[in-house]
């Protein structure tokens, strides 16, 4: 299916090209390849039609092979690749869970990728059971690589992006709240979950509203400032610059979806979250957003700290 992304949500006007009739971001779609879109301004790519519809029933078994449960309210995530080590803040180089082949073989060769050291090493495989979500967040700035992937499939699923503000800086200043999702694989505690993030631990400033089981009750805010993304089923979204590092991004919890106009009830969906760990002197980061930085944070809670040492 190569129909073009729906955006059902305004967005303020600003660096941001914008359109009638609703005044979100127009995609420009690669002139190469109509299932490539991007939205230069927002550093955003989605990719249509990624996977087979045979390569997405085989990983959907594959995810039912490890857990069956497909009923319920809860997101379930299935963890693979590097795990986190919470005495370093990095990667665990020997903590591993073996990436499934579906991933190896289908999708990890096909990703636009800019550099090596994007390559994703992480994954996170999630389904999301009819009616649930993934609250607003910004995944951490520091761990991971510019470069976030989402394959969808499944079923499509509106994503919501808001250009994130004091509210948001605000909340990831706050303790740490529960964040684990219902996790089943073996390699899948929380503390190798990617939105337990290290830096939330120790400064709750890894994702903005974490994506928590708690935190699924909180819908995502319908305000005039969001917008939303259709990722159909077996689409590829990429998020770099602004998308990655400023807005967050989020599905919000609900029983339909409205789309082209019409009415339609959700669906459960499953995702592929990619991310590349940093390690030892990559981790950091110096984005344009130090609002909701996880490594700004820290700096600042770390000057806070009694005996901390101060510059100047
Ligand atoms: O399900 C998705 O497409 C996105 C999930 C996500 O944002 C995350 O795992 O950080
Ligand atoms: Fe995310």
């Amino acid at each position: 299916m190569t129909s073009p992304a729906n955006l059902t949500r305004p967005t303020p006007s600003g660096t941001i090209n914008c359109c009638k009739p609703n005044n979100a971001p127009l995609p420009i779609t690669d002139p190469s390849n109509p299932n490539i879109q991007r939205w230069p301004s927002l550093g955003l790519t989605l990719v249509h039609n990624f996977i087979s519809p045979s390569e997405e029933a085989v990983m959907i078994s594959a995810f039912h092979a490890i857990d069956p449960r497909k009923e319920g309210k809860k997101r379930i995530s299935q963890h693979f690749g590097y795990h986190f080590d919470y005495t370093t803040f990095g990667a665990s180089t020997t903590h591993f869970t073996p990436v499934p082949s579906y991933i190896t073989d289908w999708v990890l060769p096909r990703l636009p990728l800019q550099a090596r050291k994007d390559v994703p090493d992480q994954f996170t495989v999630q389904y999301y059971p009819p009616g649930s979500g993934i609250p607003p967040h910004v995944d951490t700035h520091s761990m991971f690589g510019e470069a976030l992937y989402s394959l969808s499939f499944g079923s499509s699923v509106p994503m919501v992006f808001k250009m994130s503000g004091p509210n948001d800086a605000r909340k990831m200043r706050l303790p740490k709240r529960s964040l684990v999702s219902s996790s089943t694989n073996s390699t899948s505690d929380s503390s190798t979950h990617p939105e337990t993030l290290p830096s939330e631990q120790a400064a709750s400033t890894g994702q903005l509203s974490p994506p928590s089981q708690e935190a699924e009750t909180q819908s995502v805010s319908q305000d005039e400032e969001s917008w939303e993304l259709l990722l159909p089923a077996r689409s590829l979204l990429l998020m770099q610059g602004p998308s990655r590092y400023g807005y967050t991004h989020g599905i919000r919890s609900r029983k339909t979806d409205v789309i082209n106009g019409q009415t339609v009830p959700r669906e459960g969906r499953y995702s592929i979250t990619m991310r590349a760990v940093r390690r030892g002197d990559e981790i950091g980061c110096d984005c344009a957003y130090p609002g909701v930085c996880d490594a700004r944070i820290r700096e600042e809670q770390q000057q806070q700290e009694p005996g901390a040492e101060r510059q100047g």
